[in-house]
């Protein structure tokens, strides 16, 4: 059965991290999403198809929400092209987005959220990562924070990526267990 590990957690989490281990080390592809947000720095093609209103207002997508002050959305199509390359594939969305994958296709998700074991750890990689200070706290607040809802706690295998080596242990696991036949 094809499979879709969904990366959820507070922003400076480590979600992208992650998600690029996978591809590096086990070539699990990455669902690409579609964001209206600028670049950050080192941000290129793979992170992102990068729109601005017009081009996000013509696409079709599987759900979209608005995050701060701009729109992400992300597509079946993208999610079919993942899944030609590997039959499990990975992708990064927010709490509302979780919902909506796990909603439509129920036991193909593996949900996976992401969290560090204190706010001031976030704050201070999103520091080091040049976020400017008032998006930060924008960032780490109210529905933005990504908290896990209690709803979602049923389906949620929690990681919490505080060091860097217990966190690699904890995905070659995960890898093998769902490629397990
Ligand atoms: N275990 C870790 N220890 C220390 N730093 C880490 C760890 N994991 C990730 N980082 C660093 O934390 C920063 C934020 O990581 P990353 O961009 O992956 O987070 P994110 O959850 O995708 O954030 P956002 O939702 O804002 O895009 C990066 O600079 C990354 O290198
Ligand atoms: N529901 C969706 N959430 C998405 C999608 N693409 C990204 N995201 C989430 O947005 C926030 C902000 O992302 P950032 O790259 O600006 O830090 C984060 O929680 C992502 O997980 C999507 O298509 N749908």
């Amino acid at each position: 059965m094809k499979k879709i590990i969904l990366i959820a957690g507070p922003s400076g989490a480590g979600k992208t991290t992650i998600s690029e281990y996978l591809t590096k080390n086990f070539a699990i592809p990455r669902v690409l999403t579609h964001t209206t947000r600028p670049k950050r720095a080192g941000e290129d093609e793979n992170s992102y198809y990068f729109e601005n209103d017009e081009t996000f207002a013509q696409l079709h997508f599987f759900e979209h929400v608005h995050y701060g002050a701009y729109q992400y959305g992300s597509s079946q199509e993208s999610l079919d092209k993942a899944w030609l390359e590997h039959d499990l594939v990975s992708l990064i969305v927010d709490i509302e987005g979780v919902k909506s994958y796990i909603n439509r296709l129920k036991d193909q998700v593996y949900f996976l959220y992401v969290k560090t074991s204190t706010i001031e750890e976030l704050r201070e990689r999103l520091l080091e990562r040049g976020d400017k200070p008032e998006t930060i706290n924008q960032r780490l607040s109210g529905k933005e924070l990504n908290a896990l809802p209690k709803e979602l706690e049923p389906f949620a295998h929690i990681l919490v990526n505080d060091d860097w080596q217990t966190t690699t242990n904890w995905l070659d696991q995960m890898v093998q267990t769902l490629t397990k036949k």
